[in-house]
């Protein structure tokens, strides 16, 4: 069975449960508006502190975790395999207890606050719960009547909104376990959506799709987020996080390496410098005497690790030219997310873990 934050066991619309062995909510009477300060020093949405889980069985998942999530950012929690993405999830969540550290969710503490917190955040953990024998429609009726604080007059009008919201509105009589994968996930979307959010939380939301579902969900998570929602969405998938995310933060064995707007982190990495020439192997020797490391030659293609600032790029074309190197193309080609992983970690992003 999959799960949901919010439907661990029972029909609760996504968002809505609360452990009842929590602690009262000390700020549930004077909840605090973190959205309501200038839009360029956003509240962080998510915040933590030296966040830590250590499973019963001795395993260190999550160590020490400090993350900050900016307000209406697209939040990508980047990870291989095993590094912890899901445990932190559900520690934000309140799911799981931390072992130790602080974890803050639109401003308050969980899982203490989970009870003022989880209406207001949409979440969809490892996919979500369906009844298959009931049609779409249905399922979101029922997610939707377990909500106390969902009219039942408006009920049908707030499912409909919904499908339509998921792109689900022509399927939404079919039964759930005659969808594809990636209806299914919409069908979560849409009932993480049933009432307006602030926050989304996206366990690997693309996990399973095919191109065109996980087109679908991308571009589904541009609308929301567009529309002032905060996704932070969790993958193993780098090219998912360069196309949708604004900031990201990279795990590895329950670390977390470095966090930021994608584009600083993939700015970071140095790049390649890539040079097209009939004469590759007279190009590299002369950028090895210029001191250029880490070459490499495909047919007519050379690549260099960049060279630092200090070297002046023109000069080394110039170094080229002037030994009777041709030149068809010369340049610095840009750092890549992935690049920024592999100079952190020296090692490749096995996505297998
Ligand atoms: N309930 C559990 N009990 C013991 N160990 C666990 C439990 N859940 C996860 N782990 C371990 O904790 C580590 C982190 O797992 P987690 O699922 O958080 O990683 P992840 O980055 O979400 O990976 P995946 O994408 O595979 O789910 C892994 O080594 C995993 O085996």
């Amino acid at each position: 069975m999959t799960e949901t934050a919010a439907a661990r066991s029972a029909p609760e619309p996504a968002g809505a449960a609360a452990p009842d062995s929590r602690a009262p909510d000390s700020q549930a009477s004077n909840p605090r508006a973190p959205d309501s300060q200038a839009p360029d020093h956003p509240t962080p949405v998510i915040e933590t502190h030296g966040l830590t889980k250590r499973y019963r069985g001795g395993r260190l998942a999550v160590d020490g975790l400090d993350l900050s999530v900016p307000g209406g950012s697209v939040f990508g929690f980047l990870g291989p395999n095993g590094s912890g993405k899901t445990t932190t999830i559900r520690m934000l969540m309140g799911l799981i207890d931390p072992t130790a550290g602080t974890a803050r969710v639109l401003g308050h503490p969980m899982p203490q606050a989970a009870r003022t917190v989880l209406p207001e955040v949409g979440a969809l953990i490892e996919g979500p719960a369906l009844y298959g024998y009931l049609s779409g429609r249905d399922n979101l009726v029922r997610y939707d009547s377990a909500d106390p604080t969902a009219d039942p007059r408006t009920r049908r009008a707030r499912v409909g909104h919904a499908l339509e919201r998921v792109g689900l509105a022509a399927a939404s009589d079919r039964k759930a376990k005659a969808y594809s994968l990636g209806m299914k996930q919409r069908l979560g979307l849409a009932a993480a959506l049933l009432r307006p959010r602030r926050l989304l939380v996206l366990d690997e939301p693309t996990n399973g799709l095919d191109p065109q579902g996980m087109r679908e969900i991308r571009s589904l998570v541009r609308e929301l987020a567009a529309e002032g929602t905060t996704v932070f969405l969790s993958s193993h998938l780098l090219d998912e996080i360069e196309q949708v995310c604004t900031h990201a933060a990279v795990m590895a064995r329950g670390r977390l390496l470095v966090q930021g707007p994608v584009a600083e982190l993939a700015a970071s990495a140095r790049g390649r410098l890539a040079v097209t020439t009939p004469d590759p192997a007279a190009a590299a020797r002369i950028l090895t005497a210029h001191g250029l490391t880490g070459l490499a030659t495909d047919g007519d293609r050379l690549t260099a690790d960049a060279p630092p600032a200090a070297v002046d790029l023109a000069d080394l074309n110039a170094a080229l030219v002037g030994d009777g190197v041709r030149v068809r193309s010369f340049g610095v080609e840009g750092g890549s997310l992935e690049d920024a992983f592999v100079a952190l970690t020296g090692e490749g992003f096995d996505v297998a873990g």
